[in-house]
């Protein structure tokens, strides 16, 4: 594509008189510029990409986006943002794929990756060809790729979209972080259903308040349906029983669809009961009842649950196949996975790393546990400080044996975030165990028949990043081989 075409896109005052070379690639790291890229510079958290602008013209750019004037060599074009003009020069290069998927996107601070799951599942009982983008991974079919953020920056993404729209892939399912909100990396995306799960604390750091979390969530709903050129109903999909929906119907412009337990709703859950291998509750909606038995566990897989069944029906999918493919889900690589290695007690591996998804999962195991509970919890290095005391607090007023370890310290100190957790709790009833490997493995020596070990925090995670080296880190493993130690 001509640089002028891609620049256009920006409608921008700036007059482009230049030489009109190819563009071969849009690309805001050196590490990736090759021949004819347009290199766009991006002010991060560690560096500034303005200064990798002539590195870049050395490696072969032919045209760069800033947001100051410089003077390298090749068509410098200055924006007030490079974020936003990123995502729009993208969404133009790959020529508008969302426009071509039917896009649904899931925002909230937990349950994100379940509920797409729960989509993928349903839309592929469907045979409808599906893409995934999320925390494990990106999935085109059933063909996965690694990726390092949840949602990746815009250029990445327009990218897995243009490879989607390549294999013929109907219905694309995303996560929606709030970091992505809030950096723009998917501005530009024209999503037709935008489903919220809940807003509970994480990621302080980053966003500072509960208001400013809030707001960066509430962008999701404000811009669904602005894309241009568009005439698609549009729909949000939204959790009744949270607080921040009230927000969010008020800055949505497309149609509303809500799910609850609590409160009023369209699609509801009732009688819910939860046992140690499923849970039963009857579905109501439009004016209809029906029992549903899941395989998944607790009132939280519940909101997961009522959240794909309104995302799935505004898409159009049949309410009988919906239940019948929900009814099917064993479960989400590391959320809520029993680990067995023929013990007589329970081992649970759980993504729980945010106060509110400890607590849900902990009431959850204390529906059906009789004897002793073990948790084995830690915080990550560089992340949210003021979820640790809270957690630590969880965990003790949850579980019998709470054990406080590590969880991707990062480049903090191990020591001195556990301390952090410790602030929480006044009570001594807990023990510290910083090797999180020594954790899991005195647990299960010291678990007796019928006790449950929830190890919480790092669910699918395969490593355990200690300063910036990244350790083979596998709870499940661990705990099995511990399990098969112990048995011997
Ligand atoms: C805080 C944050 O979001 N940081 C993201 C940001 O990194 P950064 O600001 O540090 O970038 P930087 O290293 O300062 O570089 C600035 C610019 O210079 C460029 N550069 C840099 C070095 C070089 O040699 N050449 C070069 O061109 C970079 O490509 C970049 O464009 O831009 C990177 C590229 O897009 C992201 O990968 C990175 O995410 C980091 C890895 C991260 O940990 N993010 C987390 C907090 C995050 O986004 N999490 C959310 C939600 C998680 C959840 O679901 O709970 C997510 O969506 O993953
Ligand atoms: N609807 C929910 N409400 C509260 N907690 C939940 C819910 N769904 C899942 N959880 C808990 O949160 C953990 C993470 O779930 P999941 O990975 O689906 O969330 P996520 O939003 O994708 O998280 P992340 O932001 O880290 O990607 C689960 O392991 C479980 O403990
Ligand atoms: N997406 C989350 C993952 C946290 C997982 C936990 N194991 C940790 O490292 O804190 C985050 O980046 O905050
Ligand atoms: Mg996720």
């Amino acid at each position: 594509m001509r640089l002028q075409a891609i620049l256009s896109a920006l409608h921008s005052l700036t007059v482009f008189e230049g030489e009109n070379p190819e563009i071969t690639s849009i690309e805001h790291d050196t590490r990736r510029v090759k021949k004819g890229s347009l290199f766009v510079c991006v002010k991060g958290y560690t560096v500034d990409g303005h200064d990798f602008a002539k590195k870049a013209v050395a490696l072969g750019a032919a045209a760069i986006l800033a947001e100051k004037p410089m003077n390298v060599g090749v068509p410098v074009f200055v924006v007030r943002d490079t974020k936003r003009a990123m995502a729009v020069v993208a969404d133009a290069f790959y020529n508008h794929p969302t426009q071509k998927l039917k896009l649904i996107g899931i925002t909230g601070t937990n349950g994100k990756t379940t509920t797409s799951h729960l989509l993928e599942k349903i839309f592929q009982d469907e045979h409808v060809e599906t893409g995934l983008i999320g925390t494990m991974y990106t999935k085109i079919g059933d063909k996965k790729a690694e990726t390092k953020n949840t949602t990746p920056d815009s250029v990445t993404l327009q990218q897995i979209f243009h490879q989607m729209t390549q294999v013929q892939v109907d219905t694309a399912i995303m996560e929606v972080s709030s970091h992505a909100l809030e950096l723009g990396r998917v501005h530009g995306c024209d999503y037709d259903i935008a489903v919220f799960t809940n807003l509970t604390q994480d990621h302080l750091d980053f966003h500072g308040t509960m208001e400013r979390y809030k707001f960066a969530k509430s962008l999701f709903f404000s811009q669904l349906g602005n894309a241009y050129l568009d005439n698609r109903p549009k729909y949000a999909v939204l959790n009744a029983d949270d607080e921040a929906t009230e927000d969010f119907i008020k800055a949505t412009a497309a149609h509303i669809l809500t799910y609850g337990i609590d409160r009023e709703a369209d699609i509801m859950a009732k009688n819910i009961s939860i046992h140690s291998s499923g849970t039963q509750f009857t579905l109501v909606t439009g004016g209809r009842e029906q029992t549903v038995n899941l395989q998944l566990i607790g009132k939280f897989s519940v909101y997961n649950v009522l959240a794909a069944i309104g995302a799935s029906l505004c898409a159009g999918v049949n309410l009988d196949s919906i239940i019948q493919s929900l009814e099917s889900v064993q479960g989400v690589a590391g959320r809520f996975e029993l680990v067995q290695g023929g013990q007589d007690f329970t081992v649970i591996v759980d993504y729980a790393h945010t106060p509110d998804s400890l607590e849900n999962v902990l009431k959850t195991v204390r529906e059906f546990a009789h004897k002793k509970i073990f948790v084995i919890v830690g915080c990550g290095g560089d992340r949210d400080k003021t979820k640790r005391p809270i957690m630590a607090k969880i965990a003790l007023e949850w579980a019998t044996d709470p054990i406080f370890t590590s969880d991707n310290p990062r480049s903090e100190n191990p020591a001195q975030i556990l301390r952090d957790m410790e602030e929480g709790v006044h009570e001594k009833n807990y023990q510290v165990i910083e090797d999180r490997k020594e954790a899991i493995e005195y647990a299960i020596s010291a678990a007796t028949s019928g006790d449950v070990i929830l190890i919480a925090g790092k669910g699918h995670e395969t490593y355990q990043i200690i300063g910036d080296q990244v350790l083979d880190f596998d709870d499940r493993m661990v705990a099995k081989e511990a399990i098969l130690r112990n048995r011997k």
